[in-house]
């Protein structure tokens, strides 16, 4: 059977991504391809039901949507691997922080279609934002199939290719900002004498009483 989107790596970033599609209901997740070194990911992918595919040229024939979600330093080898098994058809969604659309086009030839993000962690409980880029080449309805994807677990918003670096502080890394304040409260809290989950639960609160006055 084919599938609509197959994932190259599947470590943080897609363990996020595909629980909080997951929970939406809108995909099966068999028809969700992985392809990741590491054993451990591709068994537990395979238990609840994904497709996984012990060949990456399998994964990139099968799939309409190719996420790439390595680390960068490995995005150079992958992409010498997968050449010859593309369609024109195929449309990366490239998660990679850093790696420009020109950089795709010049390793893939330039007509290939990428659509960039900048994603966040936050996509597994249903609360993604991702910032997105298209190349030229990527068509209303290639578009709207992405699109549709992310939108299941999260808000989607187009931006200029130039500002991709400049979002990150603003969606990618910011659960990290967030995640570290609270540490920081809740040991001051504890220190002063509160109950951690008491502490946890007022400041949490108040956390979600800005984000709706703003
Ligand atoms: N985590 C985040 O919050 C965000 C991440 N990103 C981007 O997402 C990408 C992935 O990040 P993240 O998920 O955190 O990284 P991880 O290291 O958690 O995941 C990468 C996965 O890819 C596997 N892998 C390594 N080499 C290959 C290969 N040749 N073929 C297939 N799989 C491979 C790794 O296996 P092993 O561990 O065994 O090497 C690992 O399971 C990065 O480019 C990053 O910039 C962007 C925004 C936010
Ligand atoms: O640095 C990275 O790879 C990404 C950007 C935001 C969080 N992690």
């Amino acid at each position: 059977m084919s599938t609509i989107v197959g994932c190259i790596g599947a470590g943080n970033i897609v363990k996020a991504l595909l629980a909080g599609v997951e929970k939406s209901g809108v995909y099966f997740p068999n028809r969700i391809g992985i392809f990741d070194v590491s054993q451990k990911v591709c068994d537990d992918f395979r238990e609840k039901g994904y497709t996984v595919f012990s060949s990456i040229d399998d994964l990139v024939k099968s799939a309409r949507v190719v996420v790439v979600a390595v680390t960068p330093q490995v995005i150079d080898s992958i992409m010498q691997q997968i050449k010859n098994a593309l369609s024109a058809d195929t449309i990366f969604l490239s998660l990679a922080a850093g790696v420009s659309i020109k950089w795709y086009q010049e390793q893939l030839g330039k007509d290939c279609k990428v659509i960039r993000c900048m994603p966040t962690l936050t996509a597994q409980v249903g609360l993604g934002a991702f910032a997105v880029s298209r190349a030229e080449t990527v068509a209303d309805d290639d578009y709207k199939a992405v699109e549709c994807f992310l939108s299941s677990c999260g808000i989607v918003e187009e931006i200029p290719e130039s500002l991709m670096c400049e979002v990150v502080p603003i969606n990618g890394s910011a659960p990290a900002y967030f995640y570290h304040m609270t540490r920081v409260i809740l040991k001051e809290a504890v220190h002063m004498g509160f109950d951690e989950d008491t502490a946890l639960r007022l400041f949490v609160q108040t956390m979600k009483g800005v984000q709706r006055c703003c």
